[in-house]
């Protein structure tokens, strides 16, 4: 069995919590509150800007010109046409490109973004792509599954983000991601693939908590300018 089905079976259990996840069912029949919407896109641009480093890191771990350019151009992807999604939205509902890049942290979108960032800046190639890999893979499985909701990609507010995650294009980029972990592990002692899936473990449960994350609009659970006596 290929190392991608191992983990895909695996995880099922968590990845389904995601599609039940009344974040998740919100944007699918269209029912979630705007304003979740709204928080949710500041700390995902917030979050992919961090992703997107882990291309650059992609590019400088690989040991083939192809293999970079592909990492390249996951990172142009990113930048420039997943990033615009959120740009386009966030002008929808007024924020400046300004405002979306200095929006502050959530701490989840911190814990997040600083462990996959550890794991891509210490680690090798496979460790890395096992960190970055349930971010495309579970978002394009959740994108097709809304796709085949009636009328779900024809909302006016979430279709968009739908037709973006359910789309051959983001799916072609997860399915070579895929297809390059399951070279790197081919002949990978149980040791290494269990450290290899504890990783890709951790991003998947950190996924869930981004959906509960935006769902209950968390930051920090205290206001700092409260009790400034003390
Ligand atoms: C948190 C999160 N995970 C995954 C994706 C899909 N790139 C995203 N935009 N945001």
């Amino acid at each position: 069995m290929s190392f991608s089905k191992r983990l895909h079976e695996k995880l099922q259990p968590i990845w389904r919590k995601n599609h039940s996840h009344p974040f998740v069912r919100g944007i699918g029949d269209g029912s979630l509150d705007q304003k979740k919407f709204r928080f949710y896109m500041v700390q995902d641009y917030l979050y992919l800007i961090e992703y997107a480093k882990l291309f650059a890191l992609g590019a400088v771990k690989a040991s083939d010109v192809e293999t970079m350019a592909r990492f390249a151009s996951l990172l142009d992807g990113t930048l420039n046409e997943e990033m615009s999604l959120h740009r386009q939205y966030a002008a929808r509902f007024g924020i400046s490109e300004t405002e979306l890049e200095q929006a502050a942290p959530s701490p989840t979108t911190l814990a997040y973004t600083h462990y996959m960032l550890h794991i891509a800046q210490n680690g090798t190639l496979p460790e890395l792509l096992s960190a970055l890999l349930p971010c495309s893979w579970s978002y394009w499985e959740i994108g097709k599954e809304l796709s085949r909701k009636p009328g779900a990609i024809d909302h006016p507010l979430y279709g968009e983000w739908i037709k973006m995650y359910s789309s051959r294009e983001f799916g072609q980029l997860a399915q070579w991601c895929i297809e390059l972990l399951d070279q790197h592990t081919a002949g990978k002692t149980e040791e290494e693939l269990a450290r290899l899936e504890e990783i890709f473990l951790n991003t998947t449960r950190f996924e869930y908590m981004f959906w509960d994350m935006a769902y209950n609009e968390s930051m920090w659970p205290f206001d700092e300018n409260e009790n400034a006596a003390i």
